[in-house]
């Protein structure tokens, strides 16, 4: 049996598995024991033919990848009529241990073929395949783990009994957030690109460029402003007018010098893809650190929106969904360099969407995630408001860009005596 299915078997039984039942975070969570018991009653109406395919490689590069990957490979492998629901499963309390998949409901009428995809998928290393049965008086449901041969007939390894889990009172994903989602330091930021070289070359162009910075925390002579908001809450018309008004010079994060890469870094898993915005945020610190020896610096996005957006991707569902306020998940890095003041564009959605027409520009994919789906908007809003260390100040940008304008350079003036 490989090392990963026995790491995983040693701690099978106390796993809880979190089924989102609806993809907005309707949790349906189930424990296992391996003496026979009565099923949660939410889970009996589940009809027979169920799976789960678990991703849990001992390369978290790899994992992190195939993850990304799993549900078109399923959908395109798997006859059309397979539900699949995003599935976690992890050890109650015990960071780093949630593991990621999907679980299938078979409601197809060829269930040797989705039998045959799933011991296929069973023999690799980064897949661990579970099949689901109903016990003869129905109340009991208990589960399998293959293998991993593509023997039709389940070759299985350890049957556990599904039973009730208690609720937990954080999402799953909070568990892995911690330099998985969101970086606390340069170097842990650098070990996933180090990691990631082989399979994707540019990151040596980014490692070197972050590479060339200076780790040490200068405080700036001149204040330090960062804009932040949802993408056209009025970012750019702000800081190119704070920079004509304060005679400031203009930062962004990523910056520059990273823009020939920040396709291919969009186009990976969160894990490779926060890394990347954090490294781009300790080479835009570096250039704040030496404008701000000379005039105050304006930039455009930074810390708030790398870890808003990490945290509100990372879990699904309603606010309530987010890390705690207050959580260490909403801290500042130790070691990248802290602005003199953060403002938080805000603006009605509907305002938004018209500004965002008027502009006329495409939209990132996050962006487009952002309108069509409003929790995850609710998400990002309120976690930009959790981050600490400073926390961002609140601006409605509705009224005309020269009110807002005004109110900035107030602000500006109280925090930092500008
Ligand atoms: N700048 C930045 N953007 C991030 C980060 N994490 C995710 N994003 C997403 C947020 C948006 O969907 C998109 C915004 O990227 P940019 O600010 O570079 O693009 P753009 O200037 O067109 O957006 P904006 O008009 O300023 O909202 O990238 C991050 O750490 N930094
Ligand atoms: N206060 C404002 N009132 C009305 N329109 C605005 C205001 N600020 C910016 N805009 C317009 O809204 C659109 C988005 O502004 P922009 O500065 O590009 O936002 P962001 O950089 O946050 O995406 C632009 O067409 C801009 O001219």
């Amino acid at each position: 049996m490989a090392k990963r299915s026995m790491s995983l078997l040693g701690q099978w039984s106390s796993r809880v598995f979190s089924i989102d039942l609806d993809k907005r975070g309707a949790l349906l969570n189930f424990a296992l024991t391996e003496k026979p018991q009565q099923a949660p009653e939410k889970f009996r109406n589940i009809q027979e033919r169920c799976y789960s395919v678990l991703v849990c490689g001992d390369d978290r590069i790899q994992s992190a990848r195939f993850y990304f990957g799993l549900e078109d490979l399923l959908r395109n492998e798997l006859p059309a009529e397979c539900e699949l629901l995003p599935v976690s499963s992890y050890l109650p309390h015990v960071k780093d241990s949630l593991i990621r998949g999907y679980f299938l409901k078979d409601a197809s009428e060829c269930p040797s073929l989705t039998r045959r995809v799933l011991g296929a998928l069973g023999l690799s290393e980064q897949v661990q395949v579970c099949s689901y049965l109903r016990g003869p008086d129905g109340g009991r449901w208990s589960q399998q783990l293959w293998s991993g041969s593509e023997n039709q007939n389940m070759d299985v390894s350890k049957t556990c009994y599904v039973v009730p889990s208690e609720e937990a009172n954080y999402h799953p994903s909070v568990l892995n957030m911690e330099n998985s989602d969101v970086f606390y330091c340069r170097a842990e930021a650098c070990k996933v690109l180090q990691e990631s070289c082989d399979i994707i070359p540019e990151s040596r162009a980014v490692l070197e460029l972050v590479g060339k910075t200076d780790a040490s925390r200068h405080s700036p002579d001149f204040p330090v402003v960062v804009i932040e908001g949802l993408d056209a809450t009025g970012k750019t018309t702000m800081t190119e007018s704070l920079r004509e008004a304060l005679g400031a010079r203009l930062l962004r994060s990523p910056p520059q010098c990273l823009s020939p890469w920040r396709a291919v870094f969009d186009r990976e898993p969160p894990l490779i893809r926060r890394a990347f915005y954090a490294l781009g945020n300790y080479i835009t610190a570096e250039q704040m650190g030496k404008e701000a020896s000379q005039a105050p610096v304006i930039v455009d996005r930074y810390w708030h929106s790398t870890a808003s957006y990490a945290i509100a991707t990372a879990v699904s569902g309603p606010v309530s969904s987010l890390p705690p306020e207050g959580s260490p998940l909403y801290r500042w890095p130790p070691d990248l360099l802290q602005p003199s003041l953060v403002v938080l564009l805000t603006l009605d959605p509907q305002e938004r969407k018209r500004r965002l027409e008027a502009r006329g520009q495409g939209q990132t994919d996050e962006e487009q995630e952002l309108d069509h789906n409003l929790l995850f908007r609710l998400r990002v809003e309120e976690a930009y408001r959790r981050v600490r260390g400073p926390a961002c100040v609140v601006v409605d940008a509705g009224p005309s860009a020269d009110k807002v304008l005004q109110q900035v350079l107030l602000l500006i003036k109280e925090h930092c005596r500008l």
